[in-house]
């Protein structure tokens, strides 16, 4: 299928006799919004490293863009996809411009590149641009890290938890980023956020134990009973109340 772009057939990682993936079929589409959600433990950030290339699979496949994820070089990789972690807390000595322009490392580019510029206005951080990255609060890091994927032009975005440390109004910020990114960009995002995940996200792959529990639609997955059957009763009658599974 053409819009497919990763796809993942049977994937196993068993990490010292532990599956922590087992037989993962997963399509990531162009241009959607996908979350990946589960209880903790669940494999999220297992698949999301596999996606990236960086975890070592036991078995099955990865193509992205219909190639063999191991064919790529990790610059070519680069180019395809961008990986944005929970929260920058590291000390970052290096200005919003400088750090967003090593994006276009893959590219042999620079800070001074169009791309750069183009970045920070979409994720509005050129006000702050010659900042120190260490001296933002956590939602513009994160407003930060996101650019920086634009600015490498990597189509796919992959991002672990980025709410996980902000207080409410920075997560409101972020997730508005999110969801104006370009529609060039395909979205993945790890979270336990399960508001966010039906208001904002197209599709939703929910993993239970190292297996996929369901691959569909958001809307189908909430209006069907996932979460029960996924988190249990409780958790149910929690958001209906309106709250926020954090
Ligand atoms: N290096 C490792 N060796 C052994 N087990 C590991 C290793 N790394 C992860 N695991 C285990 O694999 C399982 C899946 O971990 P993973 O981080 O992918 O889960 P997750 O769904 O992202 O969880 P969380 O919601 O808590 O972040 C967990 O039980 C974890 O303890």
């Amino acid at each position: 299928m053409s819009d497919v772009v990763v796809c993942c057939r049977s994937v196993v990682v068993r990490k010292r006799n532990k599956l922590l993936l087992n037989e993962v079929d997963f399509d990531l589409r162009a241009g959607a919004h996908t979350a990946i959600i589960g209880p903790n433990g669940a494999g999220k950030t297992t698949l999301l490293r596999v996606i990236l290339g960086t975890q070592e699979i036991q078995g099955g496949t990865v193509e992205v863009g219909g190639v063999g994820i191991n064919d790529y070089s990790r610059k070519e990789l680069a180019k395809k996809m961008a990986y944005v972690p929970q929260l920058l807390a590291a000390e970052v000595a290096y200005s919003v411009e400088e750090f967003i322009g090593m994006g276009r490392y893959a590219h042999g580019g620079s800070a001074a590149d169009p791309e750069v510029a183009e970045a920070m206005a979409l994720m509005q951080v050129d006000a702050f641009a010659k900042r120190r990255v260490s001296s933002l609060s956590g939602g513009e890091r994160q407003r930060v890290c996101i650019a920086a994927g634009l600015a490498q032009r990597a189509g796919i975005l992959l991002l672990d938890e980025p709410l996980a440390h902000l207080d409410p109004a920075q997560r409101l910020d972020v997730q508005s980023a999110i969801a104006g990114l370009p529609e060039w960009v395909t979205v993945v995002v790890v979270t336990h956020d399960l508001v966010w995940a039906q208001q904002r996200f197209q599709r939703v792959l929910a993993l239970d134990s190292g297996a996929v529990f369901a691959d569909e639609k958001s809307s189908d997955f909430f209006s069907e009973g996932g979460v029960e059957g996924l988190f249990g009763g409780a958790v149910v009658e929690h958001l209906n109340g309106g709250g926020n599974e954090a």
